[in-house]
């Protein structure tokens, strides 16, 4: 049996796909700016993790996660995922 879905409902749809979007061209660019760093890092023979960085932008993220109604927790997983492929791919550099 079909039934035709809300309009209210294909609208918040077209909503989330846009913000989807918006965060793969987000992450993107940000693989795109880690990339430099880790090319900058392998010809001054730095280590690929730099921790108190991290610990450093996971304190500002939760925060802001914090003040944006974000689940702090979830934001630091979400952040330490990030973090750990960029690190996986500054490896691949050395
Ligand atoms: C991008 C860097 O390299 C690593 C990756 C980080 C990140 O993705 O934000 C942060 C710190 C480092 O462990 C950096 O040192 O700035």
């Amino acid at each position: 049996m079909s039934q035709e879905l809300p309009q209210e409902l294909l609208s918040a749809r077209q909503t989330i796909d846009n913000l989807d979007a918006a965060l793969v061209h987000l992450l993107a660019e940000r693989f795109r700016c880690t990339k430099n760093v880790g090319q900058i890092k392998a010809q001054y023979d730095l280590p690929p993790s730099d921790p108190s960085r991290e610990e450093v932008q996971i304190k500002r993220l939760r925060k802001l996660a914090q003040e944006s109604g974000l689940d702090p927790e979830f934001a630091e997983k979400f952040l330490t995922l990030i973090i750990s492929e960029v690190i996986r791919h500054h490896e691949s550099l050395r």
